[in-house]
């Protein structure tokens, strides 16, 4: 494995673009043209000529050595070139064309990938995760060059046990699971619905600097229900419908069990599961494994943080969050994460009951307003529905507008996955919203599953409102120097940060305390001044920045429930008497970050 000593780390790195720092060496068990063909080693044209003598690589290359700095500029010269040649192209095929370019690197060289994704992770992220990840998806058996991560079918059932042990790393930190059941807003992808994991994973590398030696993207394919898939002639999965009940969950089952065996340290996040067993999942593990559900949870956490900062966007104290009026749309996964979350905060502020504080939150799912009069109410939404008795002039299923126009909202959140749900109609009426900034929240992915665009919720409802989103939108121009700012209301603000301060604690479950903790840090994090204008989440290139401050409140929160054990040679003690700001360099200490290590062969 890789060990890397203080370089990602000091000011030095990270106040300079190339480090000059030496970092320790790295063994390799494996010499020459292998080692040229495996992308955790491979340093392409840079191998200095000892090392080429060391590695038996003198001949395998041509002569010239070009320098990291030299390579990076390749690259990112190659990369400009692809943006003006696809010019006028279509959107999707530019994008492909962008993401196949940055895949290629990555397959063949992981330091070089690694550090053009973290220098340009704005520009990058867009890329590698939502919108284009969604896009991959969808194609992903025609783009298949090459595996990454594990593959966990139906037909392994009683052979996961030894599979695991498949996984050429002998550590793994991170697995990230998905059963492509409900990818983005985009339905059942199956097997194809492998690339969130890989996205998700490099947003950890990303953010986090968990180290990519140490990750795992894993497909759990049991089967699908997407007809397209199942007789397209080319679809990689399992050509069967999904297992269902006991049958689905034995295989979950199996895989915890088996990942639990070789790493019992490894953090599971579930990811894109349909809500039944997203939820069920979610119970099931929790207190058994440490696990999260980034959909529920994360989420949860990112909106939570959104919420108060629309709030404070008022000029008003946090207290007044418990007269927010709430308009969620979508009661699935993502939105009744949202909601409980929400509450429990409002209950925690103002010091009401959780029944109480449930007044200012209405729930609206595919059939309308969510009420106690529901037939055959999902259990997951019953404790959100409205009691027709206290929603004077609202019945049972009230469309999207007619809520907006009786409630008058202070934000309008959509996590329903339907794109322009919130049409003019439904924007314009939120100019009625009873807060000084109305906020709209279009929460679902990719873009086109948006509830609606940054442009339309500025025309519709006016220059005021605080606008974010799941995927990126561009500010808006309105002239005279004037912007409308676009926010990305995304859970990369947390999970990275959930992940890594989860693993530097040494805990072995993650409690809400944890995820409390993280949205607590989120949504203290950007400065006043910023959010009265509007301005909730900060930029994505501070993403490693905030990763740091929301990893060392979760460490912290460990630390407070007494479930901290340590990580490497810091015990539970160490990091108990660990200030705060202490806490916060030691998270940033410990993200790895990409330069060429020696290499040295051992057998
Ligand atoms: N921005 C972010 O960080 C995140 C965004 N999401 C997005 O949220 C969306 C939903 O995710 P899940 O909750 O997991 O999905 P889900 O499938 O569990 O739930 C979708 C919900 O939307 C409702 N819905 C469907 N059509 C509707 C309509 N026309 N009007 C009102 N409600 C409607 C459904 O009844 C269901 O309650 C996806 O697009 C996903 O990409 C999910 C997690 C994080
Ligand atoms: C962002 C995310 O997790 C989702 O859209 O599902
Ligand atoms: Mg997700």
């Amino acid at each position: 494995m890789w060990k890397f000593g203080v370089v990602s780390v000091s000011k030095l790195a990270r106040s300079r673009r190339f480090s000059t720092a030496i970092p320790g060496p790295c063994i390799v068990h494996k010499r020459g043209a292998d080692i040229l063909h495996d992308p955790w080693f491979n340093k392409d044209t840079g191998f200095p000529l000892t090392e080429r003598d060391r590695l038996g690589l003198r001949g395998l290359l041509p002569p010239r050595v070009i320098s990291f700095e030299q390579q990076y500029d390749r690259f990112m010269n190659s990369y400009r070139s692809l943006e003006k040649n696809t010019q006028g192209q279509p959107e999707k095929v530019v994008s492909l064309a962008k993401w196949r370019i940055l895949n290629r690197l990555h397959d063949r060289n992981e330091i070089l990938y690694y550090r053009a994704l973290i220098d340009n992770i704005k520009e990058f992220a867009p890329i590698i995760y939502t919108p284009t990840v969604g896009l991959v998806c969808q194609n992903y058996s025609g783009l298949f060059r090459r595996p990454r991560g594990m593959y966990f079918s139906a037909k392994d059932k009683g052979e996961m046990m030894s599979m695991i042990y498949n996984w050429p790393a002998h550590e793994v930190d991170m697995i990230v699971l998905t059963d492509g059941s409900r990818i983005l807003g985009l339905g059942d992808l199956g097997v194809q619905g492998i690339g969130i994991p890989i996205g998700k994973l490099d947003v950890y590398v990303a953010a986090a600097g968990i180290n990519p030696q140490r990750i795992l993207p894993v497909m759990l394919d049991v089967g699908t229900n997407n007809q397209k898939l199942l007789e397209d002639r080319l679809y990689l999965g399992l050509r069967q419908p999904r297992l269902e009940g006991e049958e689905y969950l034995s295989i979950v089952d199996e895989f915890m069990e088996a990942v639990h065996a070789r790493w019992p340290k490894a953090i599971v996040q579930f990811e894109d599961f349909q809500m039944k067993w997203a939820f069920e999942t979610l119970e099931r593990y929790k207190k058994r494994f440490c696990m999260f559900n980034d959909d529920i949870q994360g989420t949860a956490g990112v909106a939570l943080a959104g919420l108060l900062g629309t709030v404070r966007s008022q000029g008003r104290p946090l207290s007044d969050f418990v007269n927010q009026k709430i308009v969620v749309v979508g009661a699935g996964s993502a939105g009744l994460g949202v909601l409980k979350m929400a509450i429990e905060a409002v209950a925690r502020i103002s010091g009401c009951s959780e029944i109480a504080a449930k007044s200012q939150f209405f729930l609206i799912d595919k059939n309308g307003l969510v009420t106690t009069e529901r037939k055959n109410l999902d259990p997951a939404a019953a404790a959100f529905a409205k009691n027709p008795r206290d929603i004077d002039g609202l019945t049972e299923g009230a469309s999207i507008i007619e809520v907006v126009k009786k409630v008058k909202p202070h934000v309008l959140l959509g996590l329903s996955g339907v794109g322009g749900i919130f049409n003019k109609e439904v924007l314009k009426a939120m100019k009625e919203s009873v807060s000084t900034k109305p906020a709209i929240f279009a929460m679902s992915n990719p873009t086109l599953n948006a509830e609606c665009t940054a442009i339309d919720a500025f025309n519709h409802v006016g220059e005021h409102i605080v606008f974010a989103s799941g995927s990126p939108f561009e500010n808006v121009d309105f002239g005279d120097g004037k912007v409308g700012h676009v926010n990305q209301a995304n859970n990369m603000y947390l999970f990275p940060g959930i992940g890594l301060g989860t693993l530097l604690s040494g805990a072995h479950l993650i409690t809400d305390g944890m995820l409390q903790a993280a949205a607590e840090r989120l949504a203290s994090y950007m400065a006043e001044e910023d959010v009265l204008k509007g301005i909730l989440y900060p930029s994505v290139n501070s993403i490693r920045d905030v990763t740091a401050e929301v990893g060392a409140a979760v460490l912290r929160a460990a630390v407070e429930e007494d479930l901290a054990e340590g990580h490497g040679e810091v015990g539970a003690r160490e990091l108990a008497h660990m200030s705060k700001e202490k806490t916060v360099e030691y998270v940033r200490h410990n993200m790895w970050y990409p330069v060429y290590a020696p290499l040295v062969h051992e057998r």
